[in-house]
């Protein structure tokens, strides 16, 4: 078992780390405040390949390994959640489902423009009423011969607005359950496609979330993923990968607020000392280590799990299910270090307090990963 990261994984690390520091930092606090959209900073990390980093580079991507991907989404997500929601997205939902199971066509038409940051892509399975419980999907795509003819609505989708490709999860035949569910590519300019008003959000403010409405779409049957019937297979095997983004994404949420806090308790000074020279102070800081190796140890792991063509359903919500945790506690005990300052903006680790819980909520809430690891537990 080897424990260190390859020079191309520091190198890598290094990378995602200048870039969060120059391009990310400055304005952050403003974009938070007003929901901007990152939108010359996804175009630059498009540039940098980190938006396609485990496509194959004949589609234009980086084609490198989860770990890869994992070290990125920490050092991006330490400073702006809101842009590694984006990153994580287009790499692990959009470019890694169409890779592993779009046709060469899809493939072709989709990857290089999603890979470079041309274009945005979203993944459309929650609605109103499916949302952990995503195999009731009411969106329908009735069979037309030729075409789908899609009607519906999709709630929550990251991406909503930004992006110009979204794969759509809906239901053909009601009467097989989730066996006769559907994946479709549908693009923003099909007829009867609309885009529904921002969502108002306590944190990832800087990303674009919205609901998506569908009347009468016509989908050509060549933009469907997989055999018919392959749709919720499609979407649990995609999400399971897409749990290692966002596992990553907490891991690096949680760090992020240690860091400013460690610093913070080094410059303090209370009673006379710097504030990490008190017990309290100190205990709160070792506990935050020791979650946070923790965490990166699962997100690795499961990251591992995926290079190697093991089955990482069960590491990767195991990372999620941590991590995610691990970033609320360890943002919410930054917040408490700063003391006052932790809850006025400038000081960034407030807002990594709001961004840590969507980290538990989306991609499957902590209760379905636990269902995920609880089922796995006891099969054996
Ligand atoms: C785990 C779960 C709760 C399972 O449910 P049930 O018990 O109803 O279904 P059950 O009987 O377990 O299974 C049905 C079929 O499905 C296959 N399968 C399941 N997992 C997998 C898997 N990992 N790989 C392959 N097949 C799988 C299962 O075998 C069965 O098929 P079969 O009948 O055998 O042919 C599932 O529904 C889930 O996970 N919800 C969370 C959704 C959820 O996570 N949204 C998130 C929406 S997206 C989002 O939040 C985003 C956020 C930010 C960015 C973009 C997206």
């Amino acid at each position: 078992m080897d424990f260190n990261l390859t020079e191309e994984h520091l190198m890598i690390q290094q990378a995602a780390r200048d870039f969060a520091q120059n391009e990310l930092l400055p304005g952050v606090i403003e974009r938070d405040e007003k929901q901007i959209f990152p939108t010359e900073q996804i175009k630059k990390m498009g540039e940098l390949g980190f938006l396609g980093m485990m496509v194959d580079p004949k589609y234009g991507g980086s084609g490198l390994d989860a770990i890869s991907y994992v070290i990125a989404m920490e050092e991006i997500s330490k400073v702006d959640a809101s842009a590694s929601v984006v990153m994580s997205v287009n790499n692990s939902l959009v470019c890694w489902g169409l890779q592993e199971y779009g046709t060469e066509e899809q493939k072709q038409k989709y990857l290089p423009g999603l890979a470079s940051g041309e274009i945005h892509g979203a993944f459309c399975l929650s609605e109103p009423e499916a949302g952990s419980d995503a195999t009731s999907q009411k969106t329908t795509a009735i069979d037309m011969g030729d075409h789908y003819l899609v009607n519906g609505t999709k709630n929550w989708i990251t991406n909503g607005n930004t992006a110009s490709v979204y794969l759509v999860i809906a239901q053909t035949h009601p009467e097989l359950k989730h066996k006769g569910i559907n994946a479709l590519i549908m693009t923003k300019d099909m007829p009867g496609f609309s885009v529904g008003p921002k969502e108002q959000k306590m944190g990832i403010r800087g990303s674009d979330t919205h609901s998506l409405m569908f009347s009468d779409v016509k989908v050509p049957k060549e933009n469907r993923i997989g055999e018919d019937g392959f749709g919720f297979k499609f979407a649990m095997k995609t999400l399971a990968g897409g749990r290692i983004g966002i596992a990553s994404q907490a891991l690096g949420i949680a760090s992020g607020a240690y860091e400013l806090a460690l610093k913070y308790s080094k410059e303090r000074k209370a009673f006379g000392t710097e504030i990490c020279n008190h017990q309290a102070i100190a205990f709160k800081l070792a506990d935050m280590a020791v979650n946070i190796e923790a965490a990166r140890h699962l997100c690795m792991k499961a990251a591992w799990d995926k290079d190697n063509h093991k089955n990482y359903d069960v590491s990767g919500a195991m990372a999620k299910l941590f991590a995610s945790q691990v970033a609320m506690d360890t943002a919410v005990e930054a917040v408490q270090i700063h003391g006052g300052n932790g809850y006025v903006k400038e000081y960034h680790v407030e807002r990594l307090m709001r961004d840590a819980k969507i980290t538990q909520i989306y991609e499957g809430t902590s209760e379905i990963q636990k269902i995920v690891i609880s089922r796995a537990v006891i099969a054996g």
